[in-house]
């Protein structure tokens, strides 16, 4: 018989909060329980001054619910998405308020960077693959999160597949290719599965793919999000250690306004903008080299200059790019020597720069104690 929720609670009631004694199905705290065949997934809500404390709560209610008969695995994240409904019905206090506002860093990850957009389709997983293997190329240690875990692109892009190796315990080792670390919820769940996510299980999955993760040293981690900026973008936003964002954009009027969105979500959550990038911005014809202009040209330069944020440059409609992209052998590291590789060095070079000129967010350090 297939495992409910119901069993998924009662296998819970073992499971107490360290300061109350409470049965965690009783706490109010438990997200919705997803069951996908044979694999569970919830969240439970806390205070971010929680989480050390919780820990062994969600690691205990992991391993009750493995116990289940034909559950081959489970999913369990700490959030402090308060869902309506759940944990913490009272106001946060100022403490719990500023330790939301910033995330903690990734001991050994130097820099995160979001490459966003305001709308799907724009070209955000290609700029994002080809220019974590422009920085790769500049001798970096580079790691690519793809967050956009509604569409996860990137094992196509690199060309990847595979389940990632766990190392130890629930520690997932990163796949590689062309120079990069690359972590995606596409090598965990099978392509046909349709994922239905809710908001706080966007966050404990993002959590798991940045944290529990084997990342080892690296200069920049780049992160893939989820287009849009919605709800589960700006949580993404906030609760990302991030340096900066680089925004991508079509030219047309509709994407270069979502843009504008994508640029004041990062503002409001404090992450400096790197810069706007214009992609599909003309079409070069391959047989006769006559440019056209099909959506117009240059309205995302205006637009980072509108809003006072650097234009990083400008990519054309190209077949080789999303021939390549297609094939999971990106543009910049199979054909370097065409323009197109030369716009993602470009880029990755005005991304390093602006990195390098500040560590204007540096993570906390961690201490573990
Ligand atoms: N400069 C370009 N020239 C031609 N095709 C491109 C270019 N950039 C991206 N593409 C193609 O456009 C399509 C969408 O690109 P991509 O998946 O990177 O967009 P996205 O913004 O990440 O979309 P989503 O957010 O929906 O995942 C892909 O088929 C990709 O190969």
């Amino acid at each position: 018989m297939p495992i409910t929720p119901a069993d998924v609670l009662r296998a819970l009631e073992l499971v107490k909060l360290p300061a109350s004694g409470q049965a965690l199905p009783a706490s109010g705290r438990l997200t919705e329980i997803r069951i996908d065949g044979t694999k569970v997934m919830f969240a439970i809500a806390i205070d971010p001054t929680e989480a050390r404390a919780m820990e062994g709560v969600r690691a205990a209610a992991e391993s009750a619910v493995r116990g289940l008969p034909g559950i081959t695995s489970v999913l369990v994240g700490l959030t402090a998405d308060r869902p309506s409904g759940a944990a913490g019905r009272e106001a946060p206090g100022p403490r719990a308020q500023a330790a939301a506002q910033r995330a903690p860093g990734l001991p050994g990850v130097r820099h995160v960077i979001a490459v966003a957009s305001g709308k799907g389709g724009v070209g955000k997983s290609t700029t994002a693959c080809n220019l974590a293997i422009a920085l790769a190329q500049q001798g970096l240690r580079i790691g690519l999160l793809d967050a956009d875990i509604f569409g996860p692109s990137m094992p196509k892009l690199f060309g990847l597949s595979g389940k990632p190796e766990i190392v130890e315990g629930r520690i997932m080792k990163p796949l590689e290719a062309y120079g990069v670390k690359v972590m995606s919820i596409g090598f965990l769940v099978d392509e046909e599965t349709p994922m239905i996510w809710r908001g706080p299980m966007v966050m404990s999955a993002l959590t798991q793919l940045l944290r529990e993760v084997r990342w080892g040293e690296l200069d920049v981690m780049v992160v893939d999000m989820p287009p849009g900026t919605g709800d589960a973008q700006l949580t993404m936003a906030q609760h990302t250690p991030l340096a900066g964002a680089v925004i991508v954009s079509t030219p047309q009027d509709l994407a270069l306004i979502d843009a504008r969105r994508g640029v004041a979500m990062f503002q409001k959550v404090n992450v400096p903008v790197i810069g706007i990038v214009e992609n599909m911005s003309t079409f070069s014809c391959p047989n006769c080299g006559h440019v056209t202009h099909l959506f117009g040209h240059g309205g995302a330069r205006r637009e980072a200059e509108r809003l006072g944020v650097p234009f990083l440059g400008e990519l054309p409609l190209s077949l080789d790019v999303r021939e390549r992209s297609d094939a999971g052998t990106p543009v910049v590291a199979t054909a370097p020597a065409g323009s197109e590789a030369g716009f993602y060095r470009d880029l990755a070079a005005r991304v390093s720069a602006a990195l390098s000129g500040g560590d204007r967010r540096a993570p906390p350090r961690i201490v573990i104690d």
